[in-house]
C-alpha cells in the first residue's frame, strides 16, 4: 500500500467520504505541543460506528498524546475533533468520559487494594439502567472469565494480563460507544496478549467502535479496518488487514522509515 499524505486518509476513503456513515469520531488536523515540543503535528483520521481502527508507531511517535487530546487530558488544537458530532475541544475529561467515550490509558490504572468486584463497580457508577447493567456485567464476565473467578480477590494480586483485562472490563461496564485503548498489550505475555486481542475483537463484533493504539503492529493491522502508522507526530502510512502478512512493510512502518 502506498504512503498516504499527512492526513492519513487513503484516496479511496476520500472518494467515498460522502457515502460513508457519519463517523463516531472525526479528527481533522489535530496538533498537540508541550511547551516548545510538538508531539502531534496535524493528524487526521476517523472511526466509523462499530469500526476497529488501529494506530501504531514507535516510542515517542505521538500515539499517547493523540489519545490524551481526544480524552481532554491534554489540550490539542484541531480543525475538527468530534465524537458523535459534538466537539471535544475544550471539554473536560470527566464530561468526555460520561459521554460514551471510554479511554483505557497505558498502564492498568486499577485499584490494587480494592477487590476485582469493587473495581468493576467503579465502571458502573454512571449507569442508570440497572437491568441493562446486569446484562452488560454478565457479558463482560463471559469475555473475561478469569475475572469472575477472582471477583473477591484484591486486584493488586492479579497478574499484569489479568489487570489489563480488568481495566478493559471496567471501561466496558460504562457501555461506551467508543472504546479507546492505549497499548493494552504492553508488558503482557504472549498468551495474555492473545486473550486481550480476542476480547477486543469480541467487543467490536458486539457493535462497539474501538480505537486501538498499539506497538504490536502485526496483530493490530490484522484486526483493524484501517491502521494508521504514526511517526514523529504525523501519519506516514495507512495499512489494511491484507498488509498484516507483509513483514517488510510492517517493519518499515514500525521503524518509521
Ligand atoms: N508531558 C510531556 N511533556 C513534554 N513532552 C512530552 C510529554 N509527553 C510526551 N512528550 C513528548 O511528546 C512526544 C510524543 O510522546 P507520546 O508519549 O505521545 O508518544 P507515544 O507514541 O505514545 O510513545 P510511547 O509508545 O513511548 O508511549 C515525545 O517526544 C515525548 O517525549
Amino acid at each position: 500500500m502506498p504512503d498516504t499524505p499527512v492526513n492519513g486518509e487513503t484516496p479511496q476513503n476520500a472518494a467515498s467520504a460522502s457515502a460513508r456513515p457519519e463517523p463516531i469520531l472525526d479528527v481533522q488536523n489535530l496538533s498537540v505541543a508541550y511547551g516548545g515540543v510538538t508531539a502531534v503535528a496535524g493528524v487526521s483520521f476517523h472511526v466509523g460506528p462499530g469500526e476497529l481502527v488501529g494506530v501504531i508507531g514507535p516510542n515517542g511517535a505521538g500515539k499517547s498524546s493523540t489519545l490524551l487530546a481526544l480524552a481532554g487530558a491534554v489540550r490539542g488544537k484541531a480543525d475538527r475533533l468530534t465524537f458523535e458530532g459534538t466537539s471535544l475541544l475544550g471539554r473536560k475529561p470527566e464530561q468526555i468520559a460520561r459521554s460514551g467515550f471510554a479511554l483505557v490509558p497505558e498502564g492498568h490504572h486499577i485499584f490494587g487494594a480494592l477487590s476485582v468486584s469493587d473495581n468493576l463497580r467503579l465502571g458502573e457508577v454512571a449507569r442508570r439502567d440497572r437491568a441493562g447493567l446486569a446484562t452488560t456485567r454478565e457479558w463482560v464476565l463471559e469475555l473475561f472469565p478469569i475475572l469472575r473467578e477472582f471477583l473477591g480477590r484484591p486486584a493488586g494480586l492479579l497478574s499484569g494480563g489479568q489487570q489489563q483485562q480488568l481495566a478493559i472490563a471496567r471501561a466496558l461496564l460504562s457501555e461506551p460507544r467508543l472504546l479507546v485503548l492505549d497499548e493494552p498489550s504492553l508488558g503482557l505475555s504472549p498468551t495474555a496478549i492473545d486473550t486481550v486481542f480476542e476480547a477486543i475483537a469480541a467487543v467490536q463484533q458486539a457493535g462497539t467502535a474501538v480505537l486501538l493504539v498499539e506497538q504490536r503492529a502485526q496483530q493490530t493491522v490484522a484486526a483493524a479496518a484501517r491502521t494508521h502508522v504514526l511517526g514523529e507526530g504525523r501519519i506516514t502510512m495507512t495499512l489494511g488487514p491484507a498488509d498484516a502478512t507483509d513483514a517488510e512493510l510492517l517493519a518499515k512502518a514500525y521503524l518509521g522509515s
